[in-house]
């Protein structure tokens, strides 16, 4: 099994390229299950969860192209002849249950299997279910799989009770389809859900307010071949520039979507970094200092999101001062708490709060990777810590981050891959 060895002490400088974002090529690969012609994607980054929506999208009947080196992937889904995604395929990745949709929409009917936990929570999928029998869905779960049928779908009124990203992304793709207009209230308003939209528009949907907390759409009879262009990541983007900061660095990254990051760059210059955007750039430099600790609370977009808490932990357990990380998102997503301990930290935890107090210094140590972000956190410590930390179960990793540890070498780094 792959590891990866950090050796710590570079202070980062450089560019890096930042790749097309994973939570929204994810969906967008779903929503193309929807048209009736090929619809061709760009800046598709080169990860695991991409290949196993292929894997997924294919074993339906879809047709796949798929150039890694220019970042294209084709689909075809006029040849869909299957309506199941299997257990195998779903408990690898969650996003797979974002096929429910866009099948009962096309085809009337769909058989998902349920994705169960995760490391970072229970992570139900009641949402999703409701919102879609509010559309004329008739569903039942039973032996592992939600078992899905509908005539058309018809539009209708959908209020969310908590925002959910992936719940607001099904039934948004479904209203595409149905007969009539569905408003859609409580609506999550991540960047990821404005650039499914986009690709929704491009295949010919109707849609309004994606980005705000009601959407409507108004049902067409078709969607078409498109060619869309995926958002850059900027979860992706973050990380790179934690990395610039925790180093004491300066890092810019570019084909970055800056303004998707406020509440991040926020929270940066708090740490003391200067940081500075401009276009598709965005730059950190923290001068050689050390970062201030910072009060972090996570929270739907345009808050703070919880998939770069983890990160923003590493980057106190190295600060002067005393932190405080409130996770108001999954209820179990500190993981990466013991392992940043093995190193060093000092992090007491109280439900859903942790309380980090700088160190002056950490120390490498082997650690082991739980989940996608809290990998990335451990790199981010290894980066700072005395001599080697070595990170096991990587393949949490590759899920989400291309190359990480190649553009990482490209910043100063001293880390390599092991297999
Ligand atoms: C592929 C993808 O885009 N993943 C992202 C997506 O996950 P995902 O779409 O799974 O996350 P949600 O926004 O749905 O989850 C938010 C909260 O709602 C709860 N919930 C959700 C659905 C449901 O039916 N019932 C329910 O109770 C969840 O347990 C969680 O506590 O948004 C999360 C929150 O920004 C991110 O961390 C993930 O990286
Ligand atoms: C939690 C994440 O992803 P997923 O929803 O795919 O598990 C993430 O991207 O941090």
């Amino acid at each position: 099994m792959d590891k990866i060895i950090v050796e710590g002490g570079v202070r980062l400088a450089g560019e890096v390229r930042i790749s097309g974002a994973k939570n929204a090529v994810l969906p967008i690969l779903c929503a193309t299950l929807l048209a009736d012609a090929p619809v061709e994607i760009g800046n598709v980054p080169h990860l695991h969860d991409v290949r196993t929506t292929a894997r997924l999208l294919g074993g339906l009947g879809a047709g796949i192209g798929h150039d890694i080196a220019a970042g294209v992937v084709r689909v075809d889904p006029s040849t869909v002849d299957s309506h199941l995604a299997p257990y195998e395929l779903v408990r690898t990745m969650r996003a797979s249950v974002l096929v429910l949709g866009p099948l009962l929409a096309r085809h009337g009917a769909a058989e998902v299997s349920l994705p169960g936990g995760c490391a970072i929570g229970s992570r139900p999928v009641d949402l999703h279910i409701k919102a879609l029998e509010a559309l004329g869905a008739e569903i039942v779960v039973e032996h592992g799989f939600i078992k899905a049928r509908a005539g058309r779908l018809r539009g209708g009124q959908v209020a969310f009770e908590t925002v959910s990203v992936g719940a607001t992304e099904n039934v948004l793709m479904a209203a595409t389809l149905a007969d009539g207009t569905t408003t859609i209230d409580n609506a999550a308003r991540e960047p990821e859900i404005v650039d499914l939209a986009a690709c929704l528009a491009a295949m010919g949907a109707r849609i309004e307010g994606a980005g705000t907390s009601r959407i409507t759409v108004h049902g067409v009879d078709r969607l078409h071949g498109a060619r869309h262009e995926v958002i850059a990541d900027r979860i992706e983007t973050g990380t790179f520039l934690v990395a610039g900061a925790i180093t004491g660095g300066r890092v810019t990254a570019t084909h970055a979507r800056p303004d998707t990051l406020v509440a991040v760059i926020d929270a940066l210059r708090a740490a003391g970094a200067e940081v500075t955007a401009e276009g598709d750039r965005v730059t950190v430099d923290m001068h050689g200092r050390r970062p201030r600790a910072v009060d972090i609370v996570t929270e739907p977009h345009p808050g703070f999101p919880t998939d770069m808490q983890a990160q923003f932990m590493a980057l106190d357990c190295v600060a002067e001062g005393t932190g405080t990380i409130d996770e108001r998102i999954f209820e179990n997503r500190f993981m990466h708490v013991n392992e940043l301990m093995r190193l060093g930290a000092d992090i007491h935890i109280d439900g859903h709060r942790a309380t980090v107090r700088g160190v002056e210094r950490l120390s490498g140590a082997p650690v082991m990777a739980t989940d996608l972000r809290a990998s990335a956190s451990l790199i981010l410590a290894g980066l700072v810590a005395e001599g080697e930390t070595t990170i096991d179960r990587i393949y949490h990793l590759d899920r989400g981050y291309e190359h990480i540890e190649r553009k990482l070498s490209g910043l100063g780094a001293r880390i390599r891959r092991i297999s």
